[in-house]
């Protein structure tokens, strides 16, 4: 029996030759990744996706208008309601998620946000009346929901949204208004055409007093009609860079009156004649926010691992060039600079998305002590997923540019759904919190580890590595170190040594009588990089110990590898810092280097089992590059000639203005 499971009669030999080379089995490293059973309940929701035309595209998506996309989106959500309970679990996040990447992709779908964030945000903030009221109704889809926070003028700094909600004792009502054009609602995500509800978040007015930004719940469209409701203003705010088939809206209220009892509760409240009582902790309103952050890094190394599937695949069957002369092309795979940049980006992939469900069941375990009113750990949290959203989105998206680049001329096209891939990704460096901001909130935290520990305070187990001046010369090589420990041991006096760097700059420019906020904003950068190395030191930590905790040795040895590189690729990508202070030489440097290089060898022969056990289907994918039987030359002239532009011989645009031109040119001769 091969180890992997993928190997099918009718492939292309060389896609086959790779599978044969597998050293572990495909299927245990899926269930490593996933689970039982939910490993196998993927490959069965895939297989009965296909069975059913009404969940498949008719045509390739990237050749369709915007408004079509949407349409399709629109019909094929009705399909999955309707029939999507005999595919899988709706009560399963997991199964159900699987089922929308099959159907939907990574475009975004019309109830995105209604599951991501507004669902989240009434779980999370509703008191139990309210949520009695409005969960059931919210799941069985009497309505779709969105959460409208950000504004025209304001998407950062929300202290500053101008968004009023005016309480109103006589009438026991909040009046919702949209006092300026910078005070739009814009870009919350299924908002334009779909939603008609949004949590809309506002600044709180009691007898003239400000209480900050709080969330209500709000109709926004009738619930019969669709018709946006008195004093509603809302639509779609255009094509973007990627995120097509979801319509991101505006939205202006003028004067809406909405119950007291639609503000949402559960930490802040409002009585009947107008007494205001504060949460336990001043940021529970943007409990949303924490919990997409916390999501999202599993999104995104998912769309970072379809792109290596791609671009792995594709680079096996792909041959250009000879490396010996006269011992024929070689497939482009067997190039050390198409190995670097594509395995590089596998372990990173493997990495965050194993690091991805830690942090998930991290995240769910404080906010069930949130939800209880204990709120210690929030700031832990809140500075990690502050860092790790803005790691994971940015070098994601590098890992996912060079898989493209990896693809040549083909990875530039559509085909290779790549570039979609990319525009969808890249665009978690912005929202949750654009990236540099979220980076200075996980600074905040740091500076202030560096000061506790200055007054010999307990720091939270994240930050106790802090205290270990101990480390600071590179042990690579000296015998009782192996490699993992001593890489690990060099990310950590990066972080440390570039954290109590940036303290001391900003200790000392304070201490010259700079005030702190511009001491801080002259060492922003510097603060960003300390955040950088300590977010990549924690990925790699906990990626170790995820590894170490596997107990098929087969898959662990396999997943070993990907862990090495991915600790190697590190420290050589941060060397500069481990000049500093003298802990590394650059002899010391080149011997990480070769460890590296040496893994690209190790991990060849199993490149294409890693991804296949990652277990995208083609219908997820979408990509002709990376199409799982190798067939890619013939489909991609099936992909071109399918496209719409190619149905006349002759373009009538081509008839109404270039003949016409071109013949006028020929008649002055
Ligand atoms: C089952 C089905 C599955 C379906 C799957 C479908 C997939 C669909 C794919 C969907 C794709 C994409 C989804 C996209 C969704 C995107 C949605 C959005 O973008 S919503 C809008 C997000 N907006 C933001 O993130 C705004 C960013 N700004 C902020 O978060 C804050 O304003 C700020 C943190 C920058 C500053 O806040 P401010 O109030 O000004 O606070 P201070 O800076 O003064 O900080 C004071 C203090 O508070 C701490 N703090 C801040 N935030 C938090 C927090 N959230 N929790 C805990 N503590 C917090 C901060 O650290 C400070 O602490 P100190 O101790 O004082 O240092
Ligand atoms: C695809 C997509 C989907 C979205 N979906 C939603 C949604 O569903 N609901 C919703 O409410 N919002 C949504 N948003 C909005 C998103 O959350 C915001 O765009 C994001 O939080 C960034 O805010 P901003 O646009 O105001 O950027 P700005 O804050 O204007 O950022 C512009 C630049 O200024 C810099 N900057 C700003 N403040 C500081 C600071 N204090 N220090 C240093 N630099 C600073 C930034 O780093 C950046 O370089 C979405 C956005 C996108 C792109």
């Amino acid at each position: 029996m091969p180890l992997n499971h993928l190997i099918r009669d009718g492939d292309n030999p060389d896609i086959t030759e790779e599978r044969q080379k597998a050293t572990f089995s495909t299927e245990e490293l899926a269930i490593e990744i996933y689970g039982e059973p939910l490993a196998q309940r993927r490959r069965e929701i895939s297989a009965e996706v296909l069975k059913r035309p009404e969940l498949l595209d008719d045509c390739p998506h990237v050749f369709l208008d915007r408004t079509t996309k949407v349409e399709n989106s629109m019909k094929k959500t009705v399909a999955v309601m309707e029939k999507g309970s005999e595919i899988c679990d709706f009560t399963s996040r997991e199964e159900l998620g699987h089922l929308v990447c099959e159907v939907f992709g990574d475009d975004g779908f019309p109830l995105s946000i209604h599951f991501v964030m507004f669902l989240p945000a009434i779980q999370g903030q509703a008191d139990d009346e309210q949520a009695e009221q409005w969960i059931p109704r919210a799941m069985r889809l009497e309505f779709i929901g969105t959460y409208a926070q950000t504004e025209l003028g304001h998407g950062t700094n929300l202290r500053a949204l101008e968004t009023t909600a005016t309480y109103d004792k006589r009438t026991q009502e909040f009046i919702l208004h949209t006092p300026t054009v910078s005070a739009y609602k814009w870009w919350p995500g299924n908002l334009g055409k779909t939603a008609n509800y949004v949590i809309a978040n506002a600044q709180l007015y009691i007898d003239g007093k400000s209480h900050g930004p709080h969330n209500f719940l709000v109709q926004i469209r009738d619930e019969n009609t669709h018709q946006p409701m008195p004093g509603i203003t809302v639509g779609d705010i255009g094509p973007k860079f990627g995120l097509n088939t979801n319509d991101n809206g505006f939205l202006r209220f003028d004067h809406v009156r909405i119950p007291r009892r639609n503000m949402l509760m559960r930490h802040s409240k409002v009585s009947a004649d107008g007494v205001y009582s504060p949460p336990v902790h001043p940021k529970l309103s943007y409990g949303a926010m924490i919990f997409v952050r916390a999501t999202m890094i599993r999104m995104l190394a998912h769309v970072v691992l379809k792109a290596a599937t791609i671009a792995i695949r594709y680079s096996c069957v792909r041959r250009q060039g000879e490396i010996k002369t006269g011992n024929g092309e070689v497939k482009i795979l067997e190039y050390q600079t198409q190995q670097h940049r594509l395995f590089t980006a596998l372990a990173r992939g493997f990495a965050y998305r194993l690091v991805g469900d830690e942090v998930k069941n991290l995240y769910e375990k404080i906010a069930e002590e949130v939800k209880h009113g204990n709120v210690e750990q929030l700031a832990d949290l809140h500075a990690l997923l502050s860092g790790m959203k803005s790691i994971v989105s940015y070098d994601s998206g590098k890992a996912i540019e060079q898989c493209r680049m990896a693809c040549g001329g083909h990875g530039y096209s559509h085909a290779s759904g790549i570039p979609e891939m990319y525009a969808v990704e890249i665009a978690g460096c912005t929202y949750e919190g654009e990236n540099m901001v979220m980076l200075q909130q996980q600074a905040r935290y740091l500076v202030k580890g560096i000061h506790r520990l200055a007054h010999g305070e307990e720091l939270s187990t994240m930050l106790q590595y802090l205290a270990n001046t101990s480390n600071n010369k590179f042990r690579i090589g000296e015998s009782g170190v192996d490699l993992e420990n001593a890489l690990i041991l060099a990310l950590e006096y990066i972080a440390r040594s570039t954290i109590e760097r940036v303290t001391a700059r900003l200790d000392s420019l304070q201490n010259k009588g700079l005030s702190a906020e511009n001491a801080w904003n002259e060492n922003a950068v510097e603060l960003t990089r300390a955040s950088r190395t300590h977010t990549r030191l924690w990925i790699a930590r906990c990626f170790r110990d995820r590894v170490h905790r596997i107990e098929n040795h087969a898959i662990r040895s396999a997943l070993t590898d990907i862990l090495e590189l991915f600790l190697t690729y590190e420290v050589v990508d941060m060397s500069q810092y481990l000049y500093q202070g003298g802990y590394a030489n650059s002899d010391q440097v080149a011997q990480v280097k070769d460890a590296m290089y040496k893994l690209l060898e190790k991990i060849r022969p199993n490149a294409v089992s890693y991804v296949d056990a990652y277990e995208v289907s083609d219908t997820e994918l979408r990509s002709v590059l990376g199409r799982r039987d190798g067939n890619v030359y013939d489909n991609l002239l099936k992909w071109a000639k399918s496209n719409p532009l190619n149905r006349t011989e002759v373009l009538p645009a081509v008839e109404k203005h270039l003949m016409p031109m071109m013949l006028a040119a020929k008649s002055k001769l």
